[in-house]
């Protein structure tokens, strides 16, 4: 006798369609039982008198043979989040069903079924959706079960406790995990997933987690200390927040050498900072004599030092806090990986969900063949690099190989061979930003011929034009004399670019993880430092306006200048961050016989400070310093201004006005990173427009 399904479909307020209880329901009961008769899996497609010609080819056509409904959304989802793989998927598959030909069955299946690209995507999305995994006769089969298919997701549910394949009866059985009111909701589990693999966002999914894989260089004394830091295996059905991905053998380590020691950790809601990641973290940030001094100690207490590195209590005030700090890098890098907020994500599916079907496959075929974006391309730049992490991974030892090598060889001068390699990491890092095809790319290189993007085209724009071009000779070892933050950046950018160089020689890969940290670290130099490099061209030009008046100072630059003679005042409010205090512009005011100096004046290009300064002042002469409009890249990268981060639009609408004459803006600062920047000096005449 049929079994009497305990649920119907119903509308809920907070997941949209359903199945509702018909009546109160007991813990145990069986809400569904759906027969194996009435599902479509593996051996129904084999059988259907058209696939089973493709399938005996090794051509999978199970995902498009589905006939639930629904997956329209998702598949829209899919489509909007750049579902690479399910092209490339789409793509393998119309070459294998022309190459199995008309005998095979293959040329015109596609044609005599209307399966185009959007109604592939949509039996994806369907099946990536609809599909339950079930044990059949001992085996692991995917079935897509009628009604069963509009269960919603749980994860309050213990995983594997909702439903199960009956063999006896033949059939897939859902049965109340818990006493259910007549018209409640009745979830199941669909595992430990994610959300992004769900293609769906629970707020606060306890399976979701971030992802962070730490690598460290492991020597013999360090090997058995990493393993046995590691947490235990967790109970079935608890998410693994820690895995091994790399082991070195002892061999690897033995004599002296070092091998990589990877592994993996999952940041959970949950448990955000999990115990074995501080623990790794802890060993990593020691050197060889803390790591013997801290044996010593733990010796002395009767603990190994694997056990107390996993403990509440830090191991040492000062290496905890070296440990907060490199923890911090981790996050924050995982942070700045993700191109956009929850809330944008959230309003783009809403749009998504109240969109029209996309019109047919040959026209948006052809506006994305005549309109190659920007996000699109680096969407698929990112695809691969993210694919060849594995392909990286084997071949690291060839990377170092590589990379001895690379930073040996000299590839002309020593500047030459520097701004190369320097050259090398801007490229790499402005192709990850999506930025190769910014039109002003190749401003950036020091050897315009040796780089991959496309000469700039000479602009109208006043302060582009006279930026001079970067050339080699701002690295030499002549220029970077005596100017420790120059020769800082240059030694950074070098050896950052002979990696990535090897990386991508070796494997055809850019470790994603370790650029995220360059960039990282490229953050904290200019924090520590100053976010413009100061050149001695630069600086000797700022001379011959002095005195000066320097406000929002980080402090370098003047002292740099006092160093070579000029007369400056500097006034730093130590809020650079933020907004300046009205206070100090009133030092404008007092200092107005001086040159006015403004570098970088407005964090991130926003901000009124550059203004109230230029309003208070009312001598003749100013020097800007930092990113002008028309000499930036900075709206390629989201949340940043057109007019680059240094002044507000408003000040550069204004200082042109002000600024009658300009002498040529000199050899600029730059900053470790990949945009430009300029000194602009120059002398004001009609300050009153600027009031
Ligand atoms: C197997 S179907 C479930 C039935 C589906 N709600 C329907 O109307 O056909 C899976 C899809 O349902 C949606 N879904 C499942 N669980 C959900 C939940 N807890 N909240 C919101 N949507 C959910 C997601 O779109 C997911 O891809």
């Amino acid at each position: 006798m049929a079994h009497e399904a305990l649920v119907e479909p119903l509308d809920f307020a907070e997941t949209g369609r359903g199945l509702g209880c018909v009546r109160d329901v007991a813990e145990g009961e069986e809400l569904l039982v759906v027969p194996l008769s009435d599902c479509w899996w593996a051996p129904d497609s084999s059988a259907a008198a058209e696939i089973a010609p493709l399938l005996s080819q090794g051509i999978a056509l199970s995902d498009m043979d589905v006939c639930a409904a629904g997956g329209a959304a998702e598949g829209r989802r899919l489509d909007a989040v750049g579902a690479l793989e399910v092209k490339e998927e789409w793509e393998a598959l119309q070459a294998k069903l022309r190459d199995a030909g008309e005998e095979g069955g293959g040329a015109s299946f596609l044609a005599a079924h209307s399966i185009d690209w959007d109604g592939y995507l949509w039996a994806y999305a369907t099946l990536k959706s609809r599909q339950v995994e079930a044990c059949v006769r001992g085996e692991a089969a995917k079935l897509l079960a009628p009604h069963f298919d509009l269960f919603n997701h749980s994860d309050a549910l213990v995983p594997d406790s909702s439903h199960f394949y009956d063999d006896e009866r033949a059939a897939l059985v859902c049965r109340a995990t818990h006493p259910h009111a007549k018209g409640e909701q009745a979830f199941i589990s669909y595992g430990t997933a994610r959300n992004g693999s769900l293609l769906l966002v629970l707020r606060s999914n306890r399976f979701d987690y971030v992802e962070v894989l730490l690598t460290s260089e492991c020597d013999a004394p360090r090997l058995p200390l990493y393993m046995m830091a590691a947490p235990d295996v967790p109970p079935m059905h608890e998410l693994a927040q820690f895995e091994f991905v790399t082991l070195p053998t002892d061999e690897e380590v033995a004599e002296g050498k070092t091998a990589p020691f990877v592994t993996r950790h999952r940041l959970m809601l949950a448990r955000p900072v999990p115990s074995s990641l501080v623990a790794r973290v802890r060993l990593d940030r020691m050197s060889d004599e803390e790591l013997q001094l801290q044996q010593r100690r733990a010796a002395k207490a009767g603990v190994p030092l694997w056990e107390a590195a996993r403990g509440e209590a830090p191991l040492d005030p000062l290496h905890e806090v070296i440990t907060l700090g490199a923890l911090r890098s981790v996050v924050e890098a995982k942070l700045r990986g993700y191109p956009t907020t929850v809330s944008a994500d959230e309003e783009m599916l809403e749009r998504l969900e109240h969109e029209e079907r996309p019109p047919t496959q040959g026209s948006l075929t052809d506006a994305q063949s005549t309109e190659p974006s920007v996000t699109s391309s680096r969407r698929k730049q990112l695809a691969l690099l993210l694919t060849a992490q594995s392909v990286l991974k084997q071949q690291m030892s060839r990377v170092l190989w590589f990379f001895e090598r690379v930073h040996a060889c000299s590839l002309g001068s020593e500047e030459v061979t520097l701004a190369l390699h320097a050259q090398a990491c801007t490229t790499f890092l402005m192709l990850l930003s999506g930025l190769g095809t910014h039109p002003r790319a190749c401003l950036s290189a020091y050897v315009p011929a040796a780089s991959p993007f496309p000469d700039s085209p000479q602009e109208e724009g006043e302060a582009l034009s006279r930026l001079p071009p970067l050339s080699p000779s701002l690295l030499s070892a002549d220029a970077t004399a005596e100017l420790p933050y120059l020769s800082l950046y240059t030694s950074k950018m070098a050896y950052w670019g002979a990696y990535l160089l090897s990386q991508w020689g070796a494997a055809k890969a850019l470790s994603v993880e370790e650029c995220s940290t360059m960039q990282q670290e490229a953050v904290s130099i200019r924090r520590q430092n100053a976010w413009s490099v100061s050149t001695a061209a630069a600086l000797d030009e700022m001379c011959r306006h002095s005195p000066l008046v320097e406000m929002g100072a980080g402090g370098l630059w003047a002292s740099l200048l006092a160093a070579r003679g000029a007369d400056i005042e500097a006034f730093d409010t130590l809020h650079w961050q933020e907004e300046f205090a009205d206070g100090s512009v009133a030092q404008v005011e007092a200092h107005t016989g001086r040159t006015l100096v403004l570098m970088w004046p407005d964090y991130a290009g926003r901000g009124s400070y550059g203004v109230r300064c230029l309003q208070k002042y009312h001598g003749d002469r100013l020097i800007l310093v930092g990113e002008w409009r028309d000499a930036n890249l900075g709206a390629f990268s989201a949340g940043m201004a057109e007019t680059g981060q240094s002044f507000s639009a408003e000040l550069q609408q204004l200082a042109p006005e002000a600024l009658t004459s300009r002498s040529a803006s000199q050899p600029l600062g730059y900053r470790p990173g990949h945009r430009r920047g300029g000194v602009l000096c120059g002398s004001i005449s009609a300050v009153s427009q600027v009031t």
